[in-house]
């Protein structure tokens, strides 16, 4: 197997860890269901280079970092004594301070964690298997990686909320999210489809934790999740945008203290408080409950919404492109958005994957499998000045 890059991913709900040697992936793990999202317990699903199931089921995991000691027993008992030459990491705040890829130290560290009251869904399983992987391996370099990097270059008009100019210089801004997906994503396409790629494009990210970014020559211009990864549209457990208005009063309700507030907005709103029965649209879809339909035409409804919100941003749409768990593998979820957007010119053939466009459809339409892994393995890479390895073919 060489020494290739190892990548943890960790999702809210999932977490993916792949060995890559340059641009090909040799393992991949995908450690699903995590959390309280599901009405179904925590599973695994292991591969080969070659895509072959290593492994397939159920696993003795109630949260990611289980699922991560469960894993790395599971290698250290398949072991073929391959050794990573790097690991890379998705940390999803980079604050003020982290607009770029950077090697691990403590002070890093430090920084990473200062940053968890602003991603608490997140930071706390990013900064866990860092932490792990250190104590263990402290030998092999880690580069932290930031889904919120890529919005950088957003202008300062769209970063700003409307507070007293000083709440702004004390870092209470837009950051937006997922950057390391729309990154590969706008990679992607300079690839397969030139419109999509020079042209105003907007990514709809749509995984349990769901948003949507306008970009201009794979650039981001705009994008609905600002200060946290709760705003913007409604995800598998968390609200979206609300009026805080709801909070302040929600505030003056006995118990209802800021913890007791979080895990509302977090941990049982979205898709899971809408339905009543689960965050996974998996189940929603798979569900004859009204509950489970009424909640995945908000999740629709609002999403359309937000495409429109894009549009103005951009001064237009070329494209519109669907990516991530929800994006890649829910056709009904997909085909009712592209609908609620025939206003925009969008026309697609539901029996079409993954160019959906009809040939008269004024925007194009694609699904583009995000790879978040490869991104960051790139990044790691380019951070420990290690070679890039040969391009994958197209
Ligand atoms: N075949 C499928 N059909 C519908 N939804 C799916 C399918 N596969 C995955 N999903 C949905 O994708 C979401 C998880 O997306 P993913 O991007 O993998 O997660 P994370 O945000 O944790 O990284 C879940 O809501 C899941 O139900
Ligand atoms: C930022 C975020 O919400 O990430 P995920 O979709 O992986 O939960
Ligand atoms: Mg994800």
């Amino acid at each position: 197997m060489g020494n290739p890059v190892a990548v943890v991913n960790a999702g809210s709900s999932t977490v993916k860890f792949s060995l890559l040697n340059g641009e090909r992936r040799v393992f991949d793990a995908l450690l699903d269901r995590l959390g309280s999202t599901s009405a179904n317990g925590a599973c695994a699903s292991l591969r080969d280079a070659q895509g072959a199931p290593l492994f397939q089921g159920p696993i003795p995991a109630d949260n990611h970092e289980d699922a991560l000691i469960w894993l790395f027993d599971w290698l250290a008992r398949a072991g073929d004594g391959c050794k990573p030459a790097a690991v890379g990491h998705r940390v999803v705040h980079g604050g003020d301070g982290l607009t770029r890829p950077v090697k691990v130290t403590g002070e890093i560290i430090e920084k990473i964690e200062a940053l968890i009251p602003l991603a608490p869904l997140h930071q706390p399983h990013n900064l866990a298997p860092i932490r792990l992987l250190a104590a263990k391996f402290p030998d092999i370099p880690q580069v932290a990686c930031f889904d919120t990097a890529f919005h950088a270059s957003q202008s300062a008009v769209e970063r700003r909320f409307a507070l007293p100019r000083e709440y702004e210089a004390a870092g209470i801004r837009r950051y937006g999210f997922h950057g390391l997906s729309y990154e590969y994503v706008a990679a992607r396409l300079a690839e397969i489809d030139p419109c999509a790629a020079d042209g105003r494009t907007i990514v709809c990210h749509l995984g349990n934790g769901a948003s949507l970014c306008a970009m201009k020559n794979g650039r981001s211009v705009a994008t609905t999740m600002s200060f946290t990864a709760l705003d913007g549209i409604p995800m598998g457990t968390r609200c979206g945008a609300i009026d805080p208005g709801v909070l302040l009063h929600l505030m003056t309700r006995p118990g209802m203290d800021a913890a007791t507030l979080s895990d509302l907005l977090y941990k049982r709103s979205g898709l899971l408080g809408l339905s009543g029965l689960s965050g996974d649209m998996r189940d929603l879809l798979a569900s004859d409950r009204p509950e489970a339909a009424e909640a995945v035409e908000y999740f629709c409804y609002r999403i359309a919404r937000e495409i429109g919100s894009l549009t103005a941003a951009l001064g237009g749409l070329d494209a519109l492109v669907f990516t991530a768990g929800i994006g890649e593998h829910a056709a009904p979820v997909r085909a009712r958005i592209c609908e609620l957007s025939t206003w925009l010119g969008v026309a697609i053939d539901p029996a079409a994957y993954p160019i959906l466009h009809t040939p008269d459809s004024r925007i194009h339409v694609l699904v583009v499998s995000t790879d978040e892994e490869t991104m960051i393995a790139r990044h790691v890479r380019r951070t420990l000045g290690l070679p890039q390895g040969s391009p994958r073919s197209l």
